[in-house]
């Protein structure tokens, strides 16, 4: 490969909700200011355009059925067909936000076209052969998934390689999709193949966020997928760098509650920190694409993709904390205490696991856990279907148990190292100031986060006074105790 002789290039992704300004990206990440070799030496993996994603399978956040859903769900019949026709529309329309030339704008619209009509005349032949009994769609849906996923990546990645092209760039489109490609290859080859005969030093690949192989990315990752894409693409390209251009900084929280004033950049970190962020939901990073970097000794750097002479947020493995403090404040509304009380259980062993085997069985997420002599307590996140066959399963299980189920919001504050002890208790201070009761705090001793739990009514106040507390006015103070240690 020749691309591996080169050293320092790096690996770049640019998010859905980035890829949306187009217009705005070529005055940054994608050109800015880069002249003649400035431009190469970098490999961009693109996301679908904000919302398209969603809207061909479902919306991440609300479960909003899009394509994907009405398709698998069997009393929708055929509405998944002008569900489909939706997103052509959106594309194209899209496509003519982004090519105000008739040229460019009709090839990108004939490759959309083309595409997404490939996927309905396949969608309509699985329907009408399932509909015969002997093949089970179930058996399918997977490949589905995956076909109407493809979609969102490969316009984008499709349209970039163009617009680039037009701005003089040498881009090239690097469609990981497999599309009409009959043969299944592992990750890590189809990326090898894609890139054997690049030559990084004077090509810019524009490579599809999505990559079908073998390991199915939608089964293993699902959503998010383009992060595990771009650490894959990083380490079999030996990337001296890895990136992920987002539409903030990485912030000490969401600026969208906090404020965008009153957040700061968090600058440097390390990849427990990003572990705890992926686990709150906060996509700081993918937590397996975490890993691969991880693994392979890649530092992954968090920018703003519209304030592109930022250094932004370096997440390496290697980073100590110089003073316990908190870098952010993130958390997640929607979230299942499943509660389970049984007097039985005290002294005996095996109730967690049967828990787990429900979990796991019924696909739900767990975040954190707690349990006491006779109660162990999930907080999960999931539908509430799947979370409600869990408890059918348990109380079969176990007909002497009583089963609870809460629905609250869980606030975390996370660091490298937290462990300062007048933490706690200017975070309790800082809740009680606002008249926030938690409903439960779980600061542990491996000190990188302490959890508070509260009414989802009281999430957006709970980030913000926890922020306030914890990072806008915290001094850096030290309690008495570690600053006598210190003295001696
Ligand atoms: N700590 C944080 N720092 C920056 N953005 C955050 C943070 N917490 C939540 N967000 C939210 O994440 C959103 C962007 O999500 P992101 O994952 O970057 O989208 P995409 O992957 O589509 O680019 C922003 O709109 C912002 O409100
Ligand atoms: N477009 C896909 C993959 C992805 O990673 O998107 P984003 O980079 O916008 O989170 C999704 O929405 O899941």
């Amino acid at each position: 490969m020749t691309n591996t002789s080169s050293p320092s290039h790096t690996v770049e992704k640019i998010g859905g909700t980035s890829m949306s300004r187009t217009s705005e990206l070529l005055d940054t990440v994608l050109i800015g200011d880069r002249k003649g070799e400035d431009l190469y030496n970098r490999i961009m993996v693109v996301s679908a355009y904000g919302g398209m994603t969603d809207a061909l399978l479902e919306h991440k956040k609300s479960g909003e059925p899009g394509v994907y859903s009405l398709f698998a769900s069997s009393e929708s019949g055929w509405t998944w067909g002008d569900a489909l026709s939706k997103v052509a529309q959106r594309m194209l329309e899209k496509n003519a936000d982004i090519f105000t030339d008739d040229g460019p704008r009709e090839a990108a619209d004939r490759f959309v076209k083309d595409r997404i009509e490939g996927v309905r005349s396949c969608l309509i032949d699985l329907a009408r052969l399932c509909s015969f009994g002997h093949f089970q769609l179930e058996q399918h849906l997977l490949t589905v998934r995956e076909m109407l996923s493809s979609l969102g990546e490969a316009q984008s990645a499709h349209n970039t390689a163009l617009l680039l092209k037009m701005h003089g760039v040498n881009s090239r489109f690097v469609d990981l999709t497999g599309w009409r490609d009959e043969n299944q290859y592992t990750l890590d080859e189809v990326i090898d193949r894609a890139f054997a005969d690049i030559d990084l030093s004077r090509e810019l690949p524009i490579v599809t966020g999505y990559a079908q192989c073998r390991e199915t990315l939608m089964k293993t990752y699902d959503r998010g997928y383009s992060e595990v894409t771009l650490s894959r693409v990083a380490v079999v390209t030996g990337a001296a760098e890895a990136v992920i251009h987002k539409e903030f900084h990485l912030s000490s929280a969401d600026p969208k509650i906090v404020g965008e004033d009153a957040v700061r950049v968090i600058g440097e970190t390390n990849y427990d920190v990003a572990d705890q962020l992926s686990n709150m939901g906060m996509e700081a990073i993918h937590p397996r694409a975490a890993k691969s970097l991880r693994q392979a000794g890649i530092p992954l750097r968090v920018k703003n993709a519209f304030d592109p002479d930022h250094p932004g947020t370096v997440i390496r493995s290697d980073l100590e904390t110089r003073e316990p403090h908190v870098e952010m404040v993130t958390g997640l509304k929607g979230v299942f205490a499943l509660e389970f009380y049984d007097q039985d259980m005290v002294g005996v062993k095996g109730y967690d696991s049967e828990i787990l085997d429900a979990l796991t069985r019924h696909k739900v997420w767990i975040i954190a856990k707690t349990s006491n002599a006779n109660t162990i307590t999930h907080f999960l996140k999931g539908s509430l279907q799947a979370i409600k066959r869990v408890e059918t399963d348990l109380a079969k299980a176990f007909p002497n148990s009583d089963i609870g189920l809460r629905k609250l919001a869980l606030v975390s504050a996370i660091g490298r190292s937290l462990n300062e002890p007048s933490i706690l208790p200017k975070a309790i201070a800082s809740l009680a100031e606002e008249g926030i009761m938690p409903l439960g705090v779980h600061d542990l001793i491996r000190k990188v986060d302490l959890q508070v739990l509260v009414e989802e009514t009281d999430f957006e106040a709970t980030l913000r006074a926890l922020h306030r507390g914890l990072i806008e006015n915290w001094t850096g103070e030290r309690s008495d105790q570690s600053a006598l240690e210190a003295v001696a």
